[in-house]
């Protein structure tokens, strides 16, 4: 892990503009850093600010969405970064796993060519090539059947499948750091755990960074070096994720362990006998 981090957030405040130049306050003064090759737990009760905190780092807050702050990439300040540059960024350095991963694909496209467009448009590949290294990524997120499935649509595919496939469009560029947003919450419970260790499995064969927003206590614990509690749009408690479990400063976050209904699910992910 270099000294220096990957990404800071300085800052950070953000806020809902309603009408009558209203404002609704989200993000107030968030302040964190991730390294390479960490992985950061998000946990937070819901409306705390954790979705329009990942979509403020990749650049794809809604209109009405004002940010303030920085957000730094390898010192670069992508709240000041233009459009086309975000656009150059994203997939490139920055990729991100949606929740539902039905409506981040597109229902008219094969999952191959889905997989191979980023290639083609940011690293002028041909399609031809761009198609082959796509069955590749297929091969990788351990899709069955994958010179099939890349002609398949969206539609054709399990949900699980679908989530795979939006692995592996996050990952077909190679970024540095990986936004994954409750990305098995649409899951079935016996597919949840297949798709979480093979992103495990995958950012820590790409050492890459990762941000990962969950309300499951259990998967923050396994897979995440350290942790950020939020409520109302500010962190209230940050650490290394076995010492926010195991001495939570906050009664926030106590209360909140105290939901889980076994201590034992919050087994750091070193330790794999131990899984939710
Ligand atoms: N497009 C939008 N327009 C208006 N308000 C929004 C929009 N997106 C989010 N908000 C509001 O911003 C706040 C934070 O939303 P956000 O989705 O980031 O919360 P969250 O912590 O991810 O919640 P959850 O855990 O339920 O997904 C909420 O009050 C939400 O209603």
């Amino acid at each position: 892990m270099s000294n220096s981090p990957f990404l800071s957030v300085r800052s950070l405040s953000l806020g809902i503009a309603l009408s009558q130049g209203r404002e609704i306050p989200v993000l107030d003064a968030m302040d964190f850093d991730l390294h390479s090759g960490e992985t950061l737990g998000i946990v937070g009760e819901s409306g705390s600010g954790k979705s329009l905190l990942c979509l403020s780092i990749i650049g794809l807050l809604p209109d009405i969405a004002k940010a303030s702050g920085q957000i730094l990439l390898e010192g670069e300040d992508l709240l000041s970064a233009s459009e086309a540059r975000m656009c150059a960024l994203r997939g490139k350095r920055i990729g991100m796993v949606f929740q539902e991963p039905l409506t981040a694909l597109n229902p008219a496209m094969t999952i191959g060519d889905q997989i191979a467009e980023g290639m083609v448009c940011h690293e002028g590949l041909s399609w031809r090539k761009a198609r082959r290294r796509a069955l590749d990524m297929l091969d990788q997120v351990r899709m069955p059947d994958a010179k099939r499935r890349a002609k398949a649509y969206p539609h054709e595919l399990s949900g699980g499948q679908r989530q795979r496939v939006g692995i592996a469009i996050a990952l077909a560029l190679k970024p540095a750091l990986l936004i994954a947003d409750e990305p098995t919450t649409a899951l079935d419970v016996t597919v949840q755990a297949e798709v979480l260790d093979l992103l495990s499995d995958l950012v820590a064969e790409h050492r890459m960074a990762m941000m990962l927003v969950s309300h499951d206590l259990g998967v923050i614990a396994r897979m995440c070096d350290r942790t950020i509690v939020m409520v109302a749009g500010q962190k209230i408690e940050e650490g290394a994720t076995r010492a926010v479990f195991e001495h939570p400063a906050q009664p926030y976050t106590r209360n909140l362990l105290k939901s889980v209904p076994n201590r034992s699910q919050t087994s750091r992910r070193s330790d794999p006998e131990e899984t939710c």
